[in-house]
């Protein structure tokens, strides 16, 4: 149950968790001699956000060890790879990885309601569940 203060509106409650893995890539539709037909690394910071209602006994959505729990076996599957052979990530931009992401994370009781994929200190993509 979310908290209320009689007279305000219900407050909405997110939690995140920022994850860290090291990776190559190489994007295959991009122009001819563009940068990024070549193989290079980045070290990707992904960060995962969860929506739910606070449980009102414990005072949280869910502990934060369920969300690094829930990433685990993505971590396994993209640290030290070459995203291109992930199945489902053969054209691994920002976008699409972070859509990858999304789709793989279930916590029961809440939803993912935003990823975010920072490939470097100054570019990043998030993507949001429709209708947030
Ligand atoms: N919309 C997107 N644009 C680009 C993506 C992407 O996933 N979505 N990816 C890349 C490349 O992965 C590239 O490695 C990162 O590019 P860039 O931000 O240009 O990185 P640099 O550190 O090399 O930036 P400079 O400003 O050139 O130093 C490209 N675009
Ligand atoms: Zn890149």
């Amino acid at each position: 149950m979310e908290p209320v203060t009689p007279g305000k509106p219900p407050l909405i409650t997110e939690i995140s968790r920022e994850f860290t893995f090291e990776a190559a890539h190489r994007l295959p539709h991009v122009p001819p001699g563009h940068k990024c037909s070549r193989v290079h690394g980045h070290s990707y910071r992904i960060e995962v956000t969860l929506r739910g209602p606070v449980d009102p006994k414990l005072g949280w959505v869910v502990d934060f060890a369920e969300l690094t729990a829930a990433w685990q076996p993505l971590q396994a599957q993209l640290d030290h790879r070459l995203l291109n052979e992930v199945p489902g990530l053969e054209n691994p931009t920002s976008e699409l990885l972070a859509a990858w992401v999304f789709e793989r994370i279930h916590i029961p009781g809440t939803q993912v309601s935003k990823v975010r994929v920072a490939e470097t200190c100054t570019s990043s993509c998030t993507v949001f569940a429709a209708g947030t």
